[in-house]
């Protein structure tokens, strides 16, 4: 069928609390999450107007699918991303068509050429380092210990024993202002870029030092390329098969950058929320800490342990379904038929795995942590494609979903093995809106077990 002759977009109805000229702008600036989790449209697609801008917002998991995976060809990244140039650069979550494909077959290949071996050794000596330096009673930010020890795997990952102390230093300092930042910057509009503004100028400046850093890690290395098996020489080395092309060394750091910020504040996220739902739900916690127990008998996380650690895993898959991305922004770089519409050129769409893992009709009890959903039994129901989305889905996939994975579980089996975490009364956690929602601050009290 020819697409003109399809229904168009105008049939597609406005989300709920639209207000003339500035569209669903309140709702969203006063509780983002909460009003994306309430649209459950009938067709699957809702529009939401972010001032004059309107976006399809897509919750169903089959239309999902169609824009993630069938009909990404004709999609590429959202308006959203264009913002984040100056610190991603050309990085692989910049990049579309065939050179963001060519580009992440050399990403994947450098990841992939780590050891999983290695990145639990290196995930169980920081995660020792860190939870071995707690004392009881002591009062820990945690999402900002956890910031720190995904950030500290991540850069021994990808510079082993090549990166200084300042360096560390100023990479650590300035990843947490641009994560900070980031969805502020990526949302502020361009007319606005002129005025001054203080975070944002922070935002800046921390960005360039970033990209300063790496930059001096990667000639340092030109200088002295003997023998390092990190992923800073193994992104130098790969080579494109088809054209036995290399990448230029401006990006080499992009991807690095892209790797650091987008692998550091979701996983950190991830793990936060990991331990405020323990505490939380203490029959889950008690569960969680026998299987360790029983695993690692006292000792730390070793090669072959993470997948030994089946409920730990799956209290993981939990609360990557409760706190997932909230957008997976795309539009329309040609016509497209989806969900049996035509939808033009040009046109903003959102995938929303928040609001889709809430909905009941895909997730029973969606509010509830219940790690047993994922245990399948024979006429346990099969999950539409689509449906769970964590990390993404198709050529855009999260390329550290394995990292994170093994990452994460060795990680909480370090904490839990050793430790009881408390919520520190006094704070109330509230999800602020990122790549991936991160908890406002979670102070928790570490208590012997
Ligand atoms: C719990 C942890 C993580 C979560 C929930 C997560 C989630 C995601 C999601 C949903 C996407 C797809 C975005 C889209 O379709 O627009 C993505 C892409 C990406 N992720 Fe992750 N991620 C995690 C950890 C990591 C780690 C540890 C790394 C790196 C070491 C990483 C690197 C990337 C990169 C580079 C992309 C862009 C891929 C592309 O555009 O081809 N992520 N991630």
């Amino acid at each position: 069928m020819a697409l003109a002759s399809l229904a168009s977009l105008g049939s597609v109805p406005a989300a709920r609390g639209r207000i003339p000229l500035a569209g669903h702008t309140v709702p969203l600036w006063r509780r983002p999450l909460a009003f994306l989790a309430s649209q459950r449209p009938k067709g699957g697609m809702v529009r939401v107007d972010v001032g004059p801008l309107p976006v399809y917002l897509v919750t169903d998991p089959e239309l999902a699918y169609e824009v993630l995976v069938t009909k990404a060809a004709s999609l590429g990244r959202g308006r959203l991303y264009e913002r984040l140039r100056p610190v991603l650069g050309l990085g692989l979550a910049m990049s579309d068509g065939g050179e963001h494909r060519r580009q992440r077959r050399l990403v994947r290949a450098a990841l992939r050429g780590v050891p999983p071996a290695r990145y639990t050794e290196i995930s169980a000596h920081h995660a020792e380092e860190l939870t071995s330096a707690w004392r009881t009673a002591e009062m820990v930010r945690v999402d900002e210990a956890m910031f720190d020890l995904v950030l500290g795997i991540l850069l021994e990952a990808a510079f082993s024993s090549g990166l200084g102390r300042a360096a560390a230093a100023e990479i650590r300092f300035s990843t947490r202002v641009v994560a900070k930042g980031v969805l502020g910057r990526a949302i502020t509009p361009r007319l606005l870029d002129r005025l001054p503004n203080p975070p944002h100028q922070r935002y800046d400046a921390a960005a360039a030092r970033l990209r300063f850093v790496v930059d001096t890690l990667i000639e340092d290395r030109r200088a002295d390329d003997g023998g390092f098996d990190d992923l800073l020489s193994l992104l130098m080395a790969a080579r494109d098969p088809e054209t036995g092309a290399g990448m230029t060394d401006d990006r080499i750091r992009d991807e690095l950058v892209t790797l650091l910020m987008a692998g550091t504040e979701q996983a950190a996220a991830t793990l936060a929320w990991s331990f405020h739902e323990l505490a939380r739900h203490p029959e889950v916690a008690d569960r969680l800490r026998e299987e360790v127990d029983r695993v690692l008998d006292g000792r730390p996380c070793a090669p072959g342990d993470p997948p030994r650690l089946a409920y730990t895993q799956r209290v993981l898959n939990e609360v990557v379904r409760l706190h997932a991305a909230p957008l997976l922004p795309r539009r329309t770089c040609s016509p497209v038929k989806i969900g049996g519409m035509h939808v033009p050129e040009g046109t903003e769409l959102a995938v929303s795995p928040y609001a889709m893992h809430r909905n009941p009709w895909l997730f029973p009890y969606p509010e509830r942590l219940d790690p047993d959903r994922w245990v399948s039994t024979e006429g346990s129901r099969i999950l539409p494609r689509g449906a769970f989305l964590p990390f993404g889905d198709g050529g855009r996939r999260c390329v550290g979903d394995a990292i994170a994975w093994t990452v994460m579980t060795v990680a909480v089996a370090a904490v839990c093995s050793r430790w009881r975490l408390r919520p520190a009364g006094w704070h109330r956690v509230r999800e602020v809106p990122a790549a991936v929602p991160r908890p406002d601050a979670l102070p928790m009290i570490v208590e012997n077990r």
